[in-house]
């Protein structure tokens, strides 16, 4: 008789937790587990399961907000299958809304408001334990997203080699940055040595992980998205309510009929809109990167700076850190790009980038938005931020797990973190001579957790941060099934 198949029953149990996030375009649904015996919640979290809800974000339903209450209907019952039954209502279930929500609470707050009481009457229909719907603030948003990236072990080889170049005696190992793009609002977020938190306290976040402080630089730049920034950029081009633009971040021979209502109907561009304007506007594109790269340039701000130095728009910012992973449209708008190999120049990145925007719009796919967003993005990143290529290591990717602010915000939320470190190493000294040996059996993806080894052996000696320490043990007890 053939033996039963798998791990024992009793390893198999497991907690679960469900976070939706409702962004400015879309809200997305993500289920993670992880190992119910394991001690002081530091079992692995894995993100199980995603369902993207149809249709537009919760902020877009303001004028029927029953609907928005019921967009979010098929993925929550795709959800009640996933979990299994019997863990339903132990599941908290957590909506976090972003800059979508923000700007519509600042336009109209009642609106707002009824969202919210609709979404909250659609998901208390559900079986599993309801934690509340809110609006995250800029500064959460951006944090939450740093922890998801720091969790989150499988960093692309570039970033391996960063870290080691960036390890130093007196640091340990960085910890690393997290960019993240959205429709309506971008954030960034790092841990800079000379940011104690004294300039600008309002970019500061601090979390005690693991027995270690960490003194979080974040910023939200709200209406900085991808979608509100195509506003801010079009509001700039159309100042004198002209019947016909020529848009050089669209492609020769693309042609749009443009509403002006419909365009200035945020609270990001509704100030500016021109007095007299026709109904519409035709868009017709040129296709030139450098004319394009012109008007996103226009519409940061360099000039006011009240701070020992600023990103824009008169924002403190430290001096950039260590390696920084960017997701969502970072993600996105690169990987269409093919331009997610942050080794190659810049000015090669550049010619690729004004080759797509001349391509004739016939000759391009369906996707009108790409030079506008591949613009924005090398802008953002230069201009904005200061990051310098090829030598910053920003990448495209987080292999294996949406990235994203929602894995932070339920570690944070179920304290699936530890604030202190256990008293004692988390096994004895010689178990970690035994580790390369093991890492080989893992493959490539050990090299990362080799070096982290190394540098927590460092530690012992060398107070190594207790970041890493957290990492390699969450990634200990994950191998050896401790
Ligand atoms: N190409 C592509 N674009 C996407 C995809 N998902 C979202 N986008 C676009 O990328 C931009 C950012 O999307 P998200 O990161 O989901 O933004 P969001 O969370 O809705 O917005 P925020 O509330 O500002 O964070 C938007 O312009 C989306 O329309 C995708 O799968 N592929
Ligand atoms: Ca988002």
């Amino acid at each position: 008789m053939a033996k039963p198949q798998g791990p024992h029953p009793g390893l198999m149990l497991q907690n679960y937790g469900i976070v939706l996030d409702a962004g400015s375009s879309h809200t997305a649904l993500y289920i993670y587990a992880w190992p119910a015996e394991k001690d002081n919640n530091t079992g692995r979290v894995e993100q199980t399961h995603s369902c993207k809800v149809k249709g537009k974000g919760i902020s877009s339903y303001a004028s029927q907000p029953w609907k928005a209450g019921e967009s979010l209907t098929l993925c929550m019952q795709e959800a009640e299958q996933k979990v299994p039954n019997k863990r339903h209502h132990e599941t908290p279930l957590y909506l976090g809304a972003t800059a979508g929500m923000r700007l519509l609470n600042m336009e109209n707050s009642s609106a707002s408001d009824k969202v919210f009481q609709a979404v909250e009457k659609a998901l208390q229909k559900f079986p599993f334990s309801y934690q509340g719907a809110r609006i995250l603030s800029g500064q959460e948003e951006g944090a939450f997203g740093w922890v998801t990236v720091n969790y989150l072990d499988d960093l692309c080889s570039c970033c391996v080699l960063t870290s080691m170049r960036f390890l130093s005696p007196s640091q340990g190992l960085e910890t690393t940055g997290a960019l993240d793009l959205g429709g309506a609002s971008t954030q960034i977020s790092f841990v800079s040595d000379n940011y104690d938190g004294s300039e600008s306290p309002s970019n500061s976040v601090t979390f005690r992980l693991y027995g270690n402080d960490y003194n979080l630089y974040t910023h939200s730049f709200l209406c900085y998205g991808k979608d509100q920034v195509l506003r801010l950029a079009l509001a700039q081009q159309t100042q004198s309510g002209p019947r016909t633009i020529l848009d050089p971040c669209f492609h020769p021979g693309y042609t749009e009929i443009k509403n002006y209502s419909v365009l200035y109907d945020s609270p990001c561009v509704s100030g500016r809109k021109p007095q007299g304007a026709p109904e519409n506007f035709t868009l017709r594109g040129n296709g030139s990167f450098g004319q394009c790269q012109e008007i996103v340039k226009s519409v940061f701000n360099f000039t006011s700076c009240k701070y020992s130095q600023c990103s824009f728009n008169g924002v403190f910012q430290p001096l950039l850190q260590g390696p920084f992973g960017a997701f969502s449209a970072y993600y996105f708008v690169m990987n269409f790009l093919n331009l997610t190999d942050t080794s190659i120049p810049l000015d090669t990145v550049k010619d690729k980038l004004a080759r797509y925007c001349a391509t004739p719009w016939d000759e391009v796919s369906y996707l009108a938005e790409y030079c506008f967003s591949g613009t924005y993005i090398l802008t953002l990143l230069t201009e904005g931020y200061n990051f310098t290529f090829p030598s910053s290591c920003v990448y495209f990717q987080i292999k294996g797990s949406d990235a994203g602010w929602t894995l932070g915000y339920m570690l944070n939320l179920t304290n699936m973190i530890p604030a202190e470190a256990p008293d004692k190493p988390p096994l004895p000294h010689y178990v970690w001579a035994v580790l390369p040996i093991c890492g080989k059996v893992k493959g490539q993806r050990m090299l990362l957790n080799t070096v982290l080894q190394i540098t927590w052996i460092q530690g012992l000696f060398r107070r190594t941060k207790a970041f890493s320490q957290w990492r390699v043990h969450l990634w200990l007890k994950d191998i050896l099934s401790i």
